[in-house]
């Protein structure tokens, strides 16, 4: 009967408890000499309790069965499938839970309620005085998956009448179409909830919207501890992690972490060198720690999104479809990390597609959407009562979570009205705790002491208490709630985030430089191919450049000079942001750094890069073409390439910003060749119709070749003592600048020019980056 104690008053267990510690929860309960079950029929045990919250089929141990194995129920609950229908005995006496112990309504070596997954386990956990064994929430553990470190404040989420909608273009008609329809819910603290549905159901949408990742078109109310959600402080309390497990793939998982831990943290030191340690650790991914992440396995890919964000240990962690991909043994490893990560008081979400019946036997509650409304909110050894209730028997040798997917999708009629009204859209809460539910009371009792803000001492529901004050109100369905526009705005772009913006700026530039160096396509091959054209070019047009009868040719290597740089400049940019998208989509929302010094991050990084190359390639042609060996005229020279390039780069910049790759590389190069065409190589400016002469003003190109020129023949060259010709027209450089209009211009002026259109387009490039991450969220 002591251990009945325990169990009946979770709330008592402290907040800061490992998980494996609940095993020992109350040492001076259990006498230090009591029988201890046998590794085996605990392993037994727990499968069959697990089992039996999801499929009777195989749910009821045999009574008092000193062995605790499984054994086949009899037809009769086959037929029913209703898990309260199981008997629920002891596996071994004396100490495993007895239903005695465990539950005051079930009486000593009767039938009991068949407990749920989630029920089973954590009684197994909460009364055993048993060795911790591998998978200590019921999931084999061969890789030692435990998660160590609890929250500080653990935080509930609720939602109310909530309402998402997205404007299409339909044949050039703006249509509004409603994704969400006024869903209401309560996700606990403590607890595993998984939202699960048909494809298209809104599962992903409604996750977007719960962790703020998408808030213009929202409407509803969103409480976290019962008060209304201050979108900055739910930044720092919750992460989202998201399908694609988008990471740098040229960075090990050791450098990866290190550099979250510095955004995220910020601070360094062997402090947080521990953290990232006992993190992996815990995710087994420690043996891994110096792999590149291109080279580790999906599952592996998934564990370090979640061990990245799980450094700054948030309260909420959002999941979306964190099992997608993964084979039935690593998906059950992962739901397993997830439910340890609630056991340890975080609120856990995530949204999961057909879980087998052992993995939906790890989900604490499921929210089951149907096209944009709740079919299904409460725990999930509840939800074939539920069903059953509306008259929905799931046939023998069912996994529950297939039926209730069949049932969502419509397999056996049209049921929509009947459920969403049965559930109340997710209002209900008829449905969400079972009896001596581990994660349901043990989630209230955290409520209750961690969230001092709810002030909700005698439970009552804040889904329920926002319903009912929306119905005195009358105004719930109208108010613009915390997903409204401006507040949307405000909130995620005046974020506070751990490190300053210099710090941020610093390991960005580190961090981009490092992959930029480990890309050998995008560096490399940059790079040789400046060398290589440097000399192909200069083998081409070899001694032409003091050749009086050549200055044509000179002026069309010239021509192409800039031409070269400014499309591998173009080029290298239009890819660095639509690759990128998805990673900085989810490192920018989960704070680690500011758009500003991401941006600024990717345009710094590049400019050694870029620099070398251009130095490489000028340096190269300038001398085997026999250009003027002046020091000043050299160095001038240079001056334009690079701004040119830095002007293409930008150009690059806002292509990449706007564009997908694909839409890049198509539109991209159109959106450069206009410079070319009005750079004054093919048409004179003075030739062109005077209602076109302003396209030449606005040619960044027009600049360049202006400054080239002026740099190579301009500001007094002396005549060019070389003629291989009989006749040389333009032995006097002057001439030539007069032929080709550039005998007015000013050097200088083209430089400014050229670095203010460069640095206009990078300021243009941050603005289309930040409108674009906007759309990408939507
Ligand atoms: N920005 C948008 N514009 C138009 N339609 C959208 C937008 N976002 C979502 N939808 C639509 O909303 C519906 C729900 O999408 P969502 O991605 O949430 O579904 P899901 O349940 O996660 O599906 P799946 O399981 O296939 O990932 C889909 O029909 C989708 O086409």
């Amino acid at each position: 009967m002591a251990s009945t104690a325990v169990v009946a008053d979770p709330l008592r267990r402290p907040l800061r408890r490992d998980f494996r510690e609940s095993r020992v929860y109350n040492p001076t309960v259990v006498p230090k000499n009591a029988p201890l079950a046998s590794t085996e029929s605990l392993g037994d045990a727990a499968l069959c309790s697990r089992v039996a919250a999801t499929s009777c089929r195989t749910a009821c141990p045999t009574a008092g069965s000193d062995s605790g194995r499984c054994s086949p129920s009899d037809s009769s609950t086959v037929l029913d499938m209703t898990p309260s229908s199981c008997a629920w005995t002891a596996c071994a006496s004396g100490t495993c839970p007895s239903s005695s112990g465990v539950d005051t309504a079930s009486s000593s070596g009767g039938s009991a309620p068949a407990p749920s997954i989630a029920e089973a386990e954590d009684r197994d956990l909460m009364t055993l005085p048993c060795t911790p064994q591998p998978g200590d929430d019921g999931v084999d553990d061969p890789d030692g998956w435990g998660v160590k470190s609890a929250v500080d404040e653990p935080v509930n989420l609720a939602f109310e009448n909530i309402r998402y909608t997205v404007h299409t273009r339909v044949r050039l008609r703006r249509e509004a179409r409603r994704i969400l329809h006024g869903v209401s819910g309560e996700f606990r603290a403590g607890q595993l909830t998984a939202i699960m549905g048909p494809s298209g159901a809104g599962k992903s949408t409604l996750l977007d919207v719960l962790s703020g990742y998408t808030c213009w078109g929202v409407r509803g109310r969103l409480l976290v501890n019962g008060a209304p959600r201050d979108t900055r402080t739910f930044q720092r309390q919750s992460v989202y992690i998201q399908q694609d497990a988008a990471l740098h793939p040229q960075l090990t998982v050791k450098e990866a972490m290190n550099v979250a831990a510095v955004l995220k943290l910020g601070r360094r030191g062997p402090e947080v060198q521990k953290t990232i340690v006992e993190t992996l650790e815990s995710l087994g991914l420690l043996s891994h720690i110096d792999t590149m992440t291109a080279s580790l396995s999906g599952g592996q890919l998934k564990r370090l999104a979640t061990a990245l964000e799980l450094l700054s240990n948030p309260p909420i962690m959002f999941f979306d479809e964190p099992t997608s991909g993964l084979d039935s043994s690593t998906t059950k490893q992962c739901v397993g990390v997830l439910r340890r990560l609630a056991r340890q008081g975080r609120t856990v979400v995530c949204t999961i597609h057909t879980p087998s019946a052992l993995v939906f036997g790890l989900l604490d509650q499921l929210y089951l959407l149907m096209d944009g409304r709740c079919a299904y909110n409460g725990h999930t050894a509840n939800l074939l009562p539920y069903l059953a209730s509306l008259g929905l028997r799931c046939p023998p040798y069912h996994n529950p979570a297939d039926f209730a997917l069949e049932v969502t999708s419509g397999d056996y009629g049209d049921h929509t009205a009947a459920l969403v009204q049965a559930s109340d859209n997710g209002r209900s809460q008829l449905w969400g705790h079972t009896s001596n539910t581990h994660s349901a009371e043990g989630a209230l009792g955290l409520a209750r002491r961690g969230a001092g803000r709810a002030g909700d001492a005698d439970c009552e529901s804040t889904v329920s208490r926002m319903s009912r004050q929306s119905s005195e109100t009358a105004s719930a369905s109208v108010t613009p709630s915390e997903g409204g526009r401006g507040r949307c705005r405000r909130g995620r772009f005046n974020q506070v985030y751990p490190t300053t913006f210099w710090m941020q700026l610093y390991m960005l530039i580190r961090r981009t430089i490092k992959r930029g160096l480990r890309d050998r396509m995008l560096c490399h091959s940059r790079f040789y191919i400046h060398l290589v054209a440097g000399l192909l070019i200069g083998a081409l047009f070899l001694d032409i450049g003091g050749d009086a009868a050549h200055v044509f040719h000179n002026f069309s290597l010239l021509f192409f000079s800039l031409m070269f740089l400014m499309f591998t400049a173009f080029s290298a940019m239009i890819l660095a942001f639509p690759l990128e998208m998805p990673i900085i989509a989810r490192e920018h929302f989960n704070r680690w750094y500011s758009l500003k010094s991401y941006f600024l991050a990717v345009t710094i990084a590049d400019v050694p890069l870029q620099g070398l190359c251009t130095c490489v390639y000028t340096v190269i042609m300038y001398y085997m073409t026999s250009q003027p060996l002046e020091p000043a005229r050299f160095i001038q020279y240079l001056l334009i390439c690079a701004l040119v390039s830095y002007t293409a780069q930008s150009i690059g910049l806002v292509v990449g910003a706007a564009m997908k790759v694909e839409h890049g590389v198509v539109f991209g190069p159109l959106a450069i060749l206009p410079f070319t065409i009005f750079s004054g190589y093919f048409v004179l400016m003075k030739d062109a119709p005077s209602y076109m002469q302003w396209l030449f003003h606005a040619s960044y190109l027009k600049y360049g070749l202006s400054g080239c020129m002026l740099a190579v023949y301009g500001y007094g060259r002396a005549p060019l003592s070389q003629c291989s010709d009989d006749y040389c027209h333009f032995k006097r450089p002057e001439k030539f600048l007069a032929e080709t209009n550039l005998d007015g211009g000013n050097y200088w002026l083209d430089a400014v020019v050229l670095f203010v259109i460069g640095s206009a387009l990078r300021l243009a490039a941050y603005f289309v980056l930040k409108l674009r991450l906007r759309q990408f969220r939507q």
